[in-house]
Order: structure tokens, then C-alpha cells, then sequence
């Protein structure tokens, strides 16, 4: 069989999350319509019939305007040293720009790793579109595979993980168990089902203000019930009444949402409590950085 690690990359919001849940067929990385969502290098397991695929889904690369936009370009860079294949992701429905070169370029520096391109978000876009893409994309470099995917309506995965599965170096044996499907902690999902939860109708710096850490959680002996006591920061105090809302409605709705996510995961019933506080600056202060596990 063959077994190693893949990682997608390409700008914020291109699908690498999207992409990573559909193929490992389970919901491992929290999405969302604002750039620059991923924050963790979070691992989903593939298992098909010709070996096991490690997928480490990484933040968008960007020009960073902040400390952690710094850590999380370094992030990338790490993990991009040491994975077997690149899938280099661009969206069916915008056009190759400067972004997406400057991601190419970068590339170069990872010469171990195979190269693949993929077309995402086929669905969104016509055929001819996709065909003037596949066109475009493949005048970069000369690809290992060249795959044009949708996550969301399924189309084409299986064939992608038989060609990433393909680049992959032989092996004896899996890397992971063949029933995980991350390793991502338990604490650490839910920690990223309420930050997604948060980020639902938020505008401008918002979002990217958002951290939640998860302070206790306890199992009931006597009910099936799971409690969970999270700590949501942002930045400031006018963005602490924005995600309250008026009369707390607003962080009632984020807690429905998370909840439902939360009892999917855990299975069982949830009690979730979440406390708003400021972190002032946190982005750009190296200690609370850490604090808060970046
Ligand atoms: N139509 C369509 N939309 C998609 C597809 N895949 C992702 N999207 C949408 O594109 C947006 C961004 O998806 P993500 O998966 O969060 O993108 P990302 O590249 O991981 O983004 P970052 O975390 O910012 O790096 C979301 O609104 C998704 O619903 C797809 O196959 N088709």
C-alpha cells in the first residue's frame, strides 16, 4: 500500500477546508465564507482500497498584516516541508492573479513534495469556464495531476485520492488506525465548531478578532449529558457588545448553533456555556498569542 501526507494550499477561501471535510467525510475543519478561517495544521485520515492519505489542511497564504498572520504563514511553511504531495488549490469561478502566482512561486521551495493542481468549486462554475482554468493552471508548471473537483456536490473526489494516493511513497503500513478520521482532540473540535458557530454574520476585522478556548468540560454520571464551559475572546470591548447582542440574543444564537454542531460530534446532549472576554490586541501580542495556542 502507499501512506503519507498531502496538504492543500492556495488563497483564503478557496476551499481547502470544504475540500478536506468532503474527503475525509466527516466535518475535521470548521468553514466559512471569511478568509483566513483556518488557524491549526488539523489532520483528516483518508482510507481507500490503495493506501492512506493524511490530509493536513492549513491556513490560506496571504501577505500577513499581523503576528499571528506571521505564525501562520510559518505554520504552512513547516508543514509544507514535510509533506509528499502539494495540491495547489484555485477556485473554478475567479480568474489566476497575482495571489495564486505568488502561492506558485512559492512552491519552489518545497522540492520534495509532488505537485498537483486543483480546480475547485466546478460547480459554480460553466464547463467552459473549468476548461479555460484547467488551461490556465497548468501553464504554471508542469504538474504531477491536473484534477478539477467540487466539494460540495462530490464531484470527482474519488478520483483525486486515487491520484494522490498514487504520489505517495510506499509503505508496510497505515499511519493511523483505518477508523480515525483526524487527530485533533476532542476539546480542540469543539473549541472550532463555536469559533465557526461565532463567525456566522460577522463583518470586517471581526472574524479575525474571534479565538475561543475551552476552560472545563465535564461528562454527568447521573444524565447523558455533556457540560462545557468555553471562553470566547475578541479583541476589544465594542466587539465584546457586538457578539453579545442586544440582550445577549446574539450569543444565545451562536450557542444554539455551536450545540447542535457540539451533540453531532459528541453524541450525546450538551450544556454549553460560553463567557465573552477581551483579550486586548491579541493578534499582535506575542504572550497572549501563546495563551491562546498559537
Ligand atoms: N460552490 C462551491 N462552494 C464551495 C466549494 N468548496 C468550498 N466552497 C465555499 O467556499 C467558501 C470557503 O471555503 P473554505 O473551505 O472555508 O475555504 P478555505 O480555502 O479553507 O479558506 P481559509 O480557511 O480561509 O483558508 C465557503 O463559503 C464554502 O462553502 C465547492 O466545491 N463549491
Amino acid at each position: 500500500m502507499r501512506s503519507g501526507f498531502v496538504s492543500f494550499v492556495g488563497r483564503p477561501n478557496v476551499g481547502k477546508s470544504t475540500l478536506t471535510n468532503a474527503l475525509v467525510g466527516e466535518k475535521i475543519a470548521i468553514t466559512s465564507a471569511k478568509p483566513q478561517t483556518t488557524r491549526r495544521a488539523i489532520r483528516g485520515i483518508v482510507n481507500a482500497p490503495a493506501g492512506q492519505l493524511v490530509i493536513v489542511d492549513t491556513p490560506g497564504m496571504h501577505r500577513p498584516r499581523t503576528l499571528l498572520g506571521e505564525r501562520l504563514n510559518a505554520l504552512v511553511e513547516s508543514t509544507l516541508g514535510d509533506v509528499d504531495v502539494v495540491g495547489f488549490c484555485v477556485p473554478a469561478d475567479e480568474r489566476i492573479g497575482p495571489g495564486d502566482r505568488f502561492i506558485n512561486q512559492q512552491l519552489d521551495s518545497f522540492p520534495r513534495a509532488k505537485k498537483v493542481a486543483i480546480v475547485t468549486k466546478i460547480d459554480d462554475a460553466s464547463k467552459q469556464a473549468v476548461g479555460e482554468q484547467l488551461l490556465a493552471i497548468s501553464q504554471l508548471r508542469d504538474w504531477d495531476a491536473v484534477v478539477p473537483v467540487s466539494a460540495v456536490d462530490r464531484i470527482q473526489l474519488d478520483v483525486l485520492v486515487e491520484e494522490l494516493i498514487g504520489l505517495l511513497p510506499e509503505s508496510e503500513q497505515a499511519l493511523y488506525p483505518d477508523d480515525a478520521v483526524t487527530d485533533e482532540s476532542e476539546e480542540e473540535r469543539i473549541a472550532e465548531l463555536i469559533r465557526e458557530a461565532a463567525l456566522e454574520g460577522v463583518r470586517d476585522e471581526l472574524p479575525h478578532s474571534i479565538a475561543v478556548t475551552i476552560d472545563d468540560m465535564q461528562r454527568r454520571d447521573d444524565r447523558d449529558l455533556l457540560e462545557i464551559y468555553a471562553n470566547l475572546f475578541v479583541e476589544r470591548d465594542s466587539q465584546k457588545g457586538i457578539i453579545i447582542g442586544p440582550g445577549g440574543s446574539r450569543l444565545s444564537a451562536v450557542g444554539r448553533r455551536a450545540r447542535g454542531e457540539i451533540e453531532q460530534l459528541v453524541g450525546s446532549q450538551v450544556y454549553l456555556d460560553i463567557r465573552v472576554k477581551v483579550a486586548k490586541d491579541w493578534q499582535r501580542d506575542p504572550k497572549q498569542l501563546g495563551r491562546l495556542g498559537f
